[in-house]
């Protein structure tokens, strides 16, 4: 039965006018850009051709895809050269509808079609599979071929262009890595490589020459860090069946009707089919991705699969003239991938033109600055006899629109400085001193890294469809670091204004640490302002990845690439977080040690020429305030939803430190560790998990520490609902293996620093009480390397005291520990439960469980097989013993006596030992008595140990699932 919950109060308030003010802040931003977009066209007349075209399904398959085009016949007298235009993800054929049109009108054939998987077009979507979507673009081209109107080269190979929007801009570019027929090729806020986007990792070893630096790095280290937001939203669109709508399309217009899933056969979802959740994408994307989501890092099979998908693995053989169109607001695919292209296209001898703009897709998509670019240069290298592209380089300087004085800016430089070298790109340094006083800053990671820094909200941009930037607006509104998880090193304030264009990278010296997941960091550039505010430019981050070292480890560090302008009397910062919520951070505590090498940062600029001419500022402040307005309301309606799966309270629990209903979790591999566990504990307990290796014990707590998410059923904490990184976990105390304290500083400070990390002030901490509890004696301000494994563990302790958290959990704080140690840490655990707090307790120490906790729950394969009082569950079974003078009379007395199961003598000792189930004993010792026969004593011999042993061992040997049995006073 569902329980009830708690809604904050004022949502039927609020709710209506929010999303009345959506919908009609969007009405009205649509109905604007469509404005825009129609009076730019419409010079000579089109006529559309609805088309299907049945391609192999993949190579030498017998079945076939039908792919849903349009073609767009402009009313010219000649054959007219062509383009492919593809769609970005999420969109179908309708969403280039626009562009389409436009391109026709100024005198080309254009083929718009929905990739296989979207629209109407059947297939899974391989993410631009050379064998299937980019064979697909290939077919578009054999049969353009086949077209009057089409103008040939040759006979079988027209004049020809492919264009798009990120999913499509990578279409665009495989295309014309494989087929040379193709003679111009547009790309837009697409990427490069796809390892790099998802996974990114800006670092790699001090003094390998790796990250370029101008104007953006193109490098990246080893394993990267998870862009768990933009993954999400990238695979969520694909993973719905075709026409249930969620598109995220970022790679076309959105001006046009959509025409999303019409005709489209959506597949019926069985839910007991595995490939039902992975939607629309062919099942080796989707095992790819689900498997990086879960694990946060790719598998071989997954790195060489995005390999596979990604430009990069066809730049070199693009000989056609490319543009490549990018955009300053992208935390998807940044400069960087477009600066990548750029340069493996160059290096092999093609062509290649650099456009940034004023957009991406946290600003709404291509747009029109970007498609007018690609209409551009299409025309210009398919009308005319093919010519190479222009070297010279276009960005935009983003002004405030609502400062006349300092508009928006557009330069050219004669050269792209990723192609021409350092020597186009100018530097300036600026010393940084570490804003702590001490050159190296210690900063720390909480458990569950939570709370966890904000730098951008991904999708909001193209959730809004306009131009302006909803990240930029909302960033400095919304996003921000935290105390003790920042690093920062800043400049002093500028003299003069500064225009950054491009990326640097700096030395910085981090760690030790000997996780695996290694170090993970995000860096930042701030423009610091006079009064103290923060600007974190498009809010891009670089995330870095340092592999586990024993020593500090120094590494070079790219910097986001940016266009920018500083003011002067401002300051620069760099800052390195351990947390960012848009990424897979690893969830186990760590300290991190941040030096930077040489304390300085050298910035670039590319000196250009301002080429604006007269800038609409009217119509750009009222589209940047729509999208700022239209974003802040979809933010506050996510924070709302936020906010409600935060309050999702049962209020008859409020006062119960944990109940667990029904909880399940699957691992990847399918196996399932936890399967239908529930039980409750009360104020005061302390709570023994019992059960052998592999029961599950641990995967229990994990999610009951929000660290992994279950499968299934639900965990509330004082009837909170648990999610990773719920607040209610702050009332939790957690104690997890592999603490990361850091070596050189002592018990003290490392459980102070953790504190810090939490945004919490110290005098909530109650650190004097922790470390009474945790009676670390004076040993607590030594350094921590000089501690034996038993004080660590007990300072780990400490730390998950701090605060005194009203639940402390702790996974097998015994490990490790030796008898004397033992015994304290169950002091502790007594002591700490006796302040009317609770404990929770995994261990496999049988006699530690009988003597520390007062209830204990067994657990055997997943799943609990007893619940009780640690007397309930010791004095339900077992034997009783007796001490008679006629041991064999007794026996045949008890045998008798109802209920009475097995009773044997044992014939060294001569005591009788009788299973008396229900019988009450004191009932047994009258009847000997009454017999005749003198009882000397009866006692139960059983320990916590023979119940369990008995509990798990029949089951451990035939390898069934046991059945849970339950204990009187039991609350399985
Ligand atoms: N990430 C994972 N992927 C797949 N299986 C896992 C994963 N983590 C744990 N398991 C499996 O789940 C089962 C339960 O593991 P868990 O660590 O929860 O048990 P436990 O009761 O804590 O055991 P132990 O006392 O040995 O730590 C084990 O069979 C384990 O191999």
């Amino acid at each position: 039965m569902p329980r009830p919950r708690v809604r904050p109060s004022g949502r039927s308030l609020l709710a209506r006018p929010v999303v009345i003010g959506l919908v009609v802040l969007v009405v009205l931003a649509i109905v604007g850009v469509v404005a825009l977009r129609t009076t730019a066209s419409d010079t000579t007349a089109v006529r559309t051709e609805e088309v299907v075209r049945e391609v192999p399904e993949g190579p030498g398959s017998s079945s076939t895809v039908q792919l849903d085009a349009t073609v767009y016949l402009p009313d010219v007298p000649e054959p007219a050269p062509a383009v492919i235009l593809a769609h970005g993800f999420g969109g179908d054929k309708s969403s280039v509808d626009g562009q389409a049109r436009d391109l026709a009108s100024r005198g080309l054939v254009v083929l718009a079609y929905s990739a296989r998987g979207f629209g109407a077009s059947t297939g899974r979507i391989g993410l631009n599979d050379p064998d299937r979507e980019v064979a697909d673009a290939r077919a578009l081209i054999d049969y353009l071929a086949t077209r009057p109107e089409v103008r040939l080269d040759a006979p079988g190979d027209p004049r020809v262009g492919v264009a798009g929007g990120s999913y499509g801009g990578a279409l665009a570019l495989m295309a014309a890595g494989t087929d040379p027929r193709i003679d111009a090729d547009a790309a837009s806020i697409t990427w490069n490589d796809l390892n790099q986007s998802l996974f990114p990792n800006y670092s790699a070893a001090a003094g390998s020459g790796a990250p370029t630096t101008t104007p953006a790095p193109s490098e990246n280290g080893d394993a990267g860090v998870l862009k768990r937001g933009w993954a999400g939203i990238f695979f969520g669109a694909g993973a719905l069946p075709a026409g249930a709508g969620g598109s995220t399309d970022a790679g076309g217009d959105t001006s046009g009707p959509s025409a999303a899933g019409q005709g489209a056969a959506a597949p019926v979802l069985d839910p007991s089919d595995p490939a039902a959740a992975c939607g629309r994408f062919a099942l080796n994307v989707c095992a790819a991705y689900a498997t990086s989501a879960v694990g946060g890092q790719p598998s071989p099979e997954t790195t060489e699969l995005l390999r596979q998908r990604s430009p990069s693995s066809v730049a070199a053989s693009i000989t056609a003239p490319t543009l490549l169109v990018q955009g300053q607001r992208d935390t998807l695919f940044g400069l960087e991938q477009a600066d990548a292209t750029a340069r493996q296209i160059a290096d092999a001898g093609g062509s290649v033109q650099v456009r940034w703009f004023d957009g991406g897709h946290d600003a709404g998509g291509t747009g029109p600055v970007a498609d007018a670019a690609v209409a551009d240069f299409l025309v210009d290298h398919l009308t005319g006899d093919p010519h190479p592209a222009d070297p010279s380089f276009a960005y935009t300087l983003a002004g405030d629109p609502t400062d006349q004085g300092d508009r928006a800016r557009d330069l050219v430089a004669a050269r792209y400085p990723g192609l021409s070298g350092e020597a186009d790109t100018e530097r300036t340094e600026f010393a940084l001193t570490s804003a702590t006083g001490t050159p190296t800053q210690i900063i720390a990671r909480p458990p569950g890294a939570s709370p966890s820094a904000v730098s951008s909200f991904p999708g909001v941009g193209s959730l809004s469809g306009l131009p302006g930037g909803a990240s930029d607006a909302l960033g400095p509104l919304l996003a921000g670091d935290l105390p003790g998880q920042t690093a920062s090193f800043v400049s002093e304030p500028l003299e003069r204004s500064y225009t950054v264009t491009g990326s640097t990278t700096l030395d910085v010296t981090v760690g030790p640490t000997t996780a695996e997941s290694g170090t993970v960091l995000f860096a930042k550039l701030y423009d610091v302002s006079d009064d103290g505010r923060r600007t974190l430019p498009s809010g891009l981050v670089s995330a870095v990845r340092v592999a586990p070292s024993a020593t500090p480890t120094t590494v070079t560090v790219s910097l986001p690439a940016i266009t920018h302008q500083i003011a002067a009397g401002h300051r620069i910062e760099v800052a390195f977080a351990t947390t960012d919520q848009n990424y897979a951070v690893p969830l186990e505590p760590a300290a991190i040690s941040v030096a930077l090498t040489d304390g300085r940062v050298a910035l670039p600029t590319v000196p250009a020429e301002n080429t604006t001419s007269s800038f609409p500022v009217v119509p750009v402040v009222g589209i940047t305030a729509l999208a700022a307005l239209v974003a802040a309301l979809a933010v506050a309606a996510t924070v709302r939803a936020r906010r409600r799966t935060a309050a999702d309270v049962d209020p008859a629990l409020t006062d119960v430190p944990l109940v667990i209903t029904d909880l399940a979790k699957n691992y990847a591999n399918g196996f399932r560790a936890v399967d239908g566990v529930s039980f409750r504990v009360e104020t005061g307990q302390v709570l023994g998990l019992l059960g052998p290796n592999g029961a599950g014990k641990t995967t229990t707590l994990r999610m009951l520490m929000g660290l992994i998410t279950p499968s299934a059923g639900s965990i509330r904490v004082f009837g909170h609902a648990v999610t990773p990184g719920a607040p209610v976990l702050s009332r939790l105390g957690s104690f997890v293996e592999g603490s990361g304290f850091l070596p050189h500083l002592s018990g003290r400070d490392n459980l102070e620093l953790y504190w810090r990390a939490t945004g919490r002030p110290l005098a909530d901490a109650h650190l004097e009480e922790a470390l009474d509890i945790a009676d670390l004696g004076r040993s607590v301000d030594r350094k921590v390397k000089s501690y034996s494994q038993g004080m660590r563990q007990r300072l780990a302790i400490a730390q998950a005291m701090l605060g005194l958290p009203d639940l402390m959990v702790l996974d097998e704080p015994t490990n490790g520990l030796d008898p004397p140690q033992i015994r304290t840490m169950r002091d502790v655990l007594i002591r700490y439960a006796r302040t009317g707090r609770t404990v929770l307790v995994s261990s496999h120490l049988l006699a530690e469980v009988e003597q520390t906790c007062t209830h204990v729950v067994v657990m055997n394969k997943g799943v609990v097989v007893s619940a009780g009082t640690v007397e309930d569950l010791i004095g339900a079974s077992g034997p009783v013993e007796f001490r008679v003078d006629r041991p064999a009379d007794a026996a045949e007395v008890l045998r008798r006596l109802d209920g009475v199961g097995e009773v044997v003598v044992d014939e060294d000792t001569g005591a009788v030992k009788a299973q008396l189930g229900a019988t009450d004993p004191a009932v047994a010792i009258r009847t000997l008595v009454t017999g005749g026969i003198a009882v000397s004593s009866a006692s139960r011999s059983t320990r916590l140990e023979d119940v369990f042993l008995e509990l798990v061992h029949d089951d451990t040997a035939s390898g069934d699932r046991p059945e849970p049995t339950t204990t009187s006073g039991a609350r399985a």
